[in-house]
């Protein structure tokens, strides 16, 4: 079968779909990412993500459509292609009765591609020292373990799937530093799934946003955050309604003031403010996490627009 498939990229769905009986997991996901880099995956709960990742790692076939991962098709993995793939989720399962040279020792034997140096880099931010055992290390100091395991591997890609879950706010900042000084993206690609969009705004060069199993959009998380505005109007009555108003993605009234976050929307916006009636018009920048969370709430709502990269 020929495929024609683009090799720069490092995942690729095609009119991809996967029903549970009724439900309707993902929807005809057309999805390119490409090589290198760290690209982040968002989505409310139950857009899709897991599914995604289950086909994409060969656990789950699609409904329909196709998948691939590292330019193979998802359901022909061979054991040599799941190799070149590394995997961290939030769990961070390793036998507790192993102590850390044994694991270091073991994994070095199985991966012939095993870097020492970038294990000792990454574990170097924290203070593990290699006769401790599985079971004796912090929650935040197992996650770095598996972190500088699945690096040393020397993934082509990595997914790392809510890897800070459950971590406090220092281990949260150990295990980003320890990403991001691994200069990882110079070897391998990272797909980093996560609600949590401080993280993602560190790290991410890429924000994807799922939404009911359809790409919603892709493109620099900065770029997505400059999109969204953030107005704060007077107006002396009860003012516009909120259905007659492109790009509204999300209305309220704070101590009489009406507050608007707006997609794709310029100065024009003020200018029609007061052309209803707003005495006074303001705007003030929006964080990352608000125009994402603003933008997953306004679902329907948010125009259609092709997502670019
Ligand atoms: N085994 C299943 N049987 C029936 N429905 C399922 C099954 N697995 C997932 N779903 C449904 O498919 C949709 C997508 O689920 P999925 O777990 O892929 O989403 P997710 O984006 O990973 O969510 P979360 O962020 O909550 O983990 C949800 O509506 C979910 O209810």
């Amino acid at each position: 079968m020929t495929h024609d498939l683009n090799t720069d990229l490092v995942i690729e769905t095609r009119d991809l779909s996967r029903l549970y009986g009724r439900k309707r997991a993902l929807d005809h996901l057309d999805l390119a990412i490409p090589r290198g880099k760290i690209h982040a995956i968002v989505g409310a709960n139950g857009a899709g993500k897991s599914t995604l990742f289950r086909i994409l790692l060969g656990f789950q076939t699609p409904s329909s459509g196709s998948a691939y991962i590292l330019g193979k098709d998802s359901q022909t993995l061979t054991f040599a292609d799941r190799g070149r793939i590394g995997f961290v989720n939030e769990e961070h399962t390793l036998p507790a009765w192993l102590r850390v040279a044994q694991i270091v020792a073991l994994q070095r034997s199985q991966y012939a591609g095993w870097d020492q140096a970038v294990f000792d880099k990454v574990l170097g931010h924290y203070h593990v020292l290699p006769e401790q055992k599985v079971s004796q290390l912090s929650r935040g100091e197992r996650a770095g373990l598996n972190l500088a395991l699945a690096l040393a591997q020397g993934p082509e890609l990595l997914v790392l799937d809510e890897p800070t879950l459950g971590l406090d706010v220092v281990a949260k900042r150990a295990f980003l530093e320890a990403l991001m000084y691994s200069n990882a993206t110079e070897a391998c690609t990272i797909i980093y799934c996560s609600h949590q969009m401080e993280e993602i705004e560190r790290v991410a060069d890429n924000l994807i946003i799922l939404e009911n199993g359809r790409l919603k959009h892709m493109s620099a998380p900065e770029d997505f955050a400059a999109r969204v505005s953030h107005w704060i109007a007077d107006i002396p009555f009860k003012g516009p309604d909120p259905n007659s108003i492109d790009g509204l993605l999300e209305m309220q009234r704070i101590d009489g003031l009406h507050h608007f976050l707006m997609f794709d929307r310029d100065e024009d916006f003020g200018t029609w403010l007061r052309s209803q009636g707003a005495r006074s018009v303001q705007t003030m920048p929006v964080s990352l996490d608000r125009a994402v969370n603003a933008f997953l709430a306004a679902g329907h709502k948010t125009p259609e627009r092709k997502s670019s990269p």
